[in-house]
């Protein structure tokens, strides 16, 4: 079951929908290497610098440490049927996603196919990414045109890793589906202890990678809507065409219907109040 790969049946897809990829490398550079793209699922309301800055330092661990050679990078920004709290509408998450991606890395792109319909878990997503990538464009290529398959990994936060941990959020089948098929690199988040993270996904060790911030940044876009709120800048904690963007349409001035009330404090505000959706637990991810 867990390396089963799905077909086009499997997936609904968003109305008008096709899948980006035009930033995606279909020559690798290394034959010897396995090419890899990273998905980082998430609200990204707003995306920030450290959003965008988790793909650098995979990047640069991915190069010193593994056999592995990035072809791609993806924003999947959730569903608004996520309902978490400070979740502003997809089509504002995705606008702003877009203009941060075009204008940072050159291998950035930002999937909207979980954005634009019902709520998708993290397993099916990885699964909607292997089949547009592998079996839909053909996986990529060697410089001697020798085919190879892509493989996709999950890029999160400790925090996200966490949340592995606790009963309810994530099924054991679904874990095993990503960490055991897919696998995940992990940065280290500002209050979130990368070993406490990851104690109980010990059995897909193998599978998951731990990148440490040598430079403390805990920038969450918790902290970035309350400093909306209170009219206080958030230029240099994201990038500028998406500060641009929020007061061009004037986002992020009311809480919202989901916001429960926060405190600006050293964390992300999570520590105070349990922003965590329910999610609908799956009956098989594959
Ligand atoms: N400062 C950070 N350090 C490490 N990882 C981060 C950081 N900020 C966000 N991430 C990771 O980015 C991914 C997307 O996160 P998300 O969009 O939920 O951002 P967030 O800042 O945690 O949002 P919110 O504050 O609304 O909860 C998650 O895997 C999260 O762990
Ligand atoms: N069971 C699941 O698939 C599951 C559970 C919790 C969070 N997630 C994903 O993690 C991402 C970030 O979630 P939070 O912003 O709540 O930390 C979202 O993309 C969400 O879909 C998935």
């Amino acid at each position: 079951m867990e390396n089963m790969r799905r077909s086009a049946g499997d997936f609904t897809n968003p109305p008008n929908y096709s899948f980006p990829h035009h930033r995606l490398a279909r020559v690798m550079r290394d034959p010897t290497k396995t090419p890899l793209v990273l998905v980082a699922c998430g609200s990204f309301s707003p995306v920030t610098y450290l959003h965008l800055r988790m793909f650098e330092m995979a990047k640069d661990y991915v190069r010193q440490d593994t056999q592995f050679e990035i072809v791609g990078g993806y924003l999947s920004p959730v569903s608004d049927m996520y309902k978490k709290p400070g979740l502003l509408s997809a089509y504002h998450r995705v606008n702003m996603c877009n203009l941060a991606a075009e204008e940072s890395a050159t291998w950035l792109m930002v999937d909207p196919w979980e954005a634009f319909q019902s709520y998708q878990r993290t397993a099916v997503v990885l699964d909607h990414f292997d089949y547009e990538i592998n079996t839909v464009l053909g996986g990529v290529h060697t410089e001697d045109g020798e085919h190879r398959n892509v493989h996709v990994m999950l890029l999160a936060g400790s925090d996200l890793i966490s949340t592995m941990s606790e009963p309810g959020v994530w099924s054991h089948v679904d874990l095993d589906h990503i960490l055991g098929r897919y696998g995940t690199f992990i940065v280290e988040r500002a209050g979130s202890g990368m070993d406490q993270a990851t104690d109980s996904l010990a059995r897909w060790r193998n599978n998951i990678h731990m990148i440490s911030q040598l430079i403390q940044n805990d920038v969450s876009s918790t902290k970035v809507r309350l400093f909306l709120r209170r009219g206080l800048s958030v230029r240099y904690l994201l990038p500028t065409v998406v500060v641009d963007y929020i007061e061009q349409h004037s986002l992020y001035q009311d809480e919202g219907p989901n916001s429960p009330s926060i405190n600006l404090d050293k964390g992300k505000g999570k520590d105070l109040v349990s922003t965590k959706s329910p999610i609908p637990q799956p009956q098989s991810a594959s």
